[in-house]
């Protein structure tokens, strides 16, 4: 079992041109508990996830993962796997494919896959073409990929999205057995609803600003949340309740009445002889704790101001406490209200306040160009251009460039080494993405929608970067002979090596995401489609290198696209509010059916190495050209390494995108 991480976020900010995402943000999400990121549409949730995946730089402040950046870090999706919004695939390809060139290209065996396709109940459709598949086997697809290298730490965004009831309750429950297995498991959501169940510790974000970090249970106060209440003759009911000093809110459903508990608006109802035909105590939602955060009531930031801290630290220590105390068989720790007074100010100043500039970083003039801009590769290009102009002290950069085109070569001649129509197709996959990439890197490490806007610096640059590599497929072991082991075998694996600690990232996940994933995932994946329509005849071997150009003119229109509508808020919001639907009359505890045979099959895997050895041998009869091949290469150069970087990266990110391109 791989050990959970500490993911810890110090003074994060950032800042695309004049919006201020994410805003000194301090926490700390502990291994062995579900840790809920929750805030409205726009609070900053996603940005502060890619920041920690490497796919957005920082305007400043740190996100770590069990202490270090995910730039540095060996083998990123060995540590950390993520299930972000609107994940965009090629559409041709197989949910097999699409994890198998992804296993291959971090050393992971072939096993694996199915494995994950079965744990996420794709095992039916994994040669099913991607662009066939609704959006909640995407998700499930995503899920697959999060998992494929056993990581210690999850990050999931917004993950109920497009799945329906019974998929809901299935990520919830694994999100819960994740935890449980020791993993560090973070999940945003808007809807607290949608994760309330499984959430041990919450992190509510407004604004870019952390106003909560408090164990679940501060949030599960039935009182905190409101009463519904209906009578035929509403009007006096309300009448009622206003002259008891309770607040009601007039709705089509009744009235609501927060501050109160069901008993009590029972009781007022009666003794004014009103016959109620509705009374229904429901627990907070979202909205409720926002209200409460803005009024300083019983849910103010106690968190936050637990420990003494400098203002440059708040939250952070406060993250950490507040996790400390949110074991889930803790009890409530409602007395905090003794905090609420001393706190509303802070309350108040953090949820209604406009987020700071004051910690702006140096702006970069020409970001603002390169914003606008990213639907033109070529605008891209040159601005990344400029950019590099401005940064030319940097040798980072120059090295960068090197390496992109050593990967590119590299995976040029794992193409050209093909033994068969199978590795063919797959090398040429991970060749044309590492040239894709090489594309990427040369307009653009930058997230092409905001990162852009930042300054070029050689950490920046590293940021971006990601390494993905997994010599172990299952539980962290990493076996002898896994095939990334090769990778410190020769001259290309240890210049390859040289670079990890902050190799660039040929594919450049923050161009990758940014410019086409952040704000593209649907409408990119429409378009992508229609491609693949226009493409069908192409759909071999040899498309996959065709495609190239597809890929750029999707990207483009992903990006024009994604600045019309960043987030696809109106999608994200149906989806959620169907969740919403769902949540709020679903019984508070689930069977562990599906997913427990899902787990007991895995916990065997995890028994059994060889037994997973064998099945790896047995894959190889299936892949064993590509095995051997990525094993042979990866041995000789850095290529597998490049692999892992560029592939898993981009599969983590945007494979979907970027993949053959
Ligand atoms: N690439 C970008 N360029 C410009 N602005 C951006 C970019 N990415 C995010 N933003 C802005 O930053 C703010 C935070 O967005 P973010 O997606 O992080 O919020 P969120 O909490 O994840 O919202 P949601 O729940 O809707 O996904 C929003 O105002 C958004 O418009």
């Amino acid at each position: 079992m791989p050990d959970g991480q500490v993911l810890e976020f110090t003074h994060v900010t950032k800042r695309f041109n004049d919006v201020t995402a994410v805003s000194d943000f301090s926490a700390r999400v502990e291994p062995g508990v579900v840790t809920a990121f929750l805030g409205p549409n726009g609070a900053g949730k996603t940005t502060t996830l890619r920041i920690l995946l490497g796919q957005v730089r920082a305007t400043s402040g740190t996100a770590t993962i069990g202490g270090v950046s995910h730039a540095e870090l060996r083998h990123p999706l060995r540590t950390i796997g993520s299930v972000l919004e609107e994940t965009a695939y090629r559409p041709r390809r197989s949910a097999s494919r699409q994890l198998t060139i992804a296993a291959k290209a971090n050393g992971i065996p072939l096993s694996r896959v199915d494995e994950v396709l079965s744990l996420v109940g794709l095992e039916h459709e994994a040669e099913g073409r991607i662009g066939s598949f609704s959006l909640g086997m995407r998700q499930r697809l995503s899920v697959a990929h999060a998992l494929l290298g056993d990581p210690g730490a999850l990050v999931f965004d917004e993950p109920a999205n497009g799945l329906d009831p019974e998929g809901i309750r299935w990520i919830r429950l694994l999100l819960r057995r994740l935890a449980d297995e020791g993993r560090t498991v973070l999940v945003s959501s808007h809807v607290l609803s949608e994760i309330e169940q499984v959430a041990d510790h919450v992190l509510v974000l407004s604004k870019g600003q952390l106003v909560l970090s408090s164990g679940i249970e501060t949030l599960a106060d039935p009182s905190a949340g409101s009463v519904v209440v209906d009578a035929a003759d509403r009007a006096a009911l309300k009448s009622a309740l206003s002259a008891a000093g309770l607040e009601v809110e007039v709705l089509r459903s009744g009235l609501t009445v927060r501050g109160s508990n069901a008993g009590a608006v029972g009781a007022i109802a009666a003794s004014a002889g009103i016959a109620l035909a509705t009374l229904v105590q429901r627990g907070p939602t979202l909205e409720d704790v926002f209200i409460e955060l803005v009024r300083g009531g019983r849910l103010a930031p106690q968190a936050i101001t637990a420990a003494p801290l400098d203002s440059a630290a708040p939250v952070a220590d406060a993250g950490a406490s507040a996790v400390d105390s949110a074991a889930p068989s803790e009890s409530s720790d409602v007395a905090d209200s003794d905090h609420a007074d001393s706190e509303t100010l802070q309350a108040q100043d953090v949820a209604g306040s406009d987020v700071s500039e004051s910690d702006a970083a140096a702006t970069d003039a020409d970001a603002s160009v390169l914003f606008e801009s990213d639907a033109d590769a070529a605008d891209a290009a040159r601005a990344e251009a400029d950019a590099a102009d401005a940064e030319a002290d940097d040798a980072a950069d120059a090295a960068d460039a090197a390496r992109d085109v050593e990967y590119a070569a590299a995976e040029l001649r794992y193409a050209a080494d093909a033994s068969d129509a199978n590795d063919a197709e797959d090398a040429a996959d991970v060749a044309s993405e590492a040239a894709h990439a090489g594309r990427e890197d040369a307009h653009g490490d930058d997230d092409p929608a905001g990162g852009s806007t930042e300054p070029q610096t050689p950490a920046d640059t590293e940021a971006a970067n990601a390494q993905p590599s997994f010599d172990d497929i299952l539980f962290g072991t990493a076996p002898a002979d896994a095939p990334d082991a090769h990778a410190a075998d020769d001259t290309d694996a240890r210049v390859s090596d040289d670079t990890d600690g902050h190799v660039p990232d040929a594919t450049d996940p923050t161009a990758n995401e940014d410019g086409t994933g952040e704000h593209s995932g649907v409408e990119f994946f429409a378009e992508a489609h229609e491609s693949d329509e226009s493409d069908e005849s192409h759909d071999s071997d040899e498309s996959d290198e065709s495609d190239e150009s597809d890929e750029s003119s999707d990207d483009a229109t992903a990006e024009a696209s994604g600045d019309d509508d960043p987030r696809s808020a109106a999608v994200t919001s149906m989806l959620a509010a169907a969740a919403r639907a769902y949540y709020e009359d679903e019984p508070k505890d689930y069977p562990l059916g599906e997913v427990d045979a899902s787990a007991e099959a895995e916990t065997e895997a995890d028994a059994a190495p060889e037994a997973n050895d064998g099945r790896d041998g047995e894959h190889h009869e299936q892949h064993e050209g590509e095995q051997h091949e990525g094993q042979q290469h990866e041995g000789q150069q850095h290529e597998g390494q490049h692999h892992e970087h560029h592939e898993g990266e981009h599969h983590e990110h945007h494979e979907g995108e970027h993949d053959r391109s």
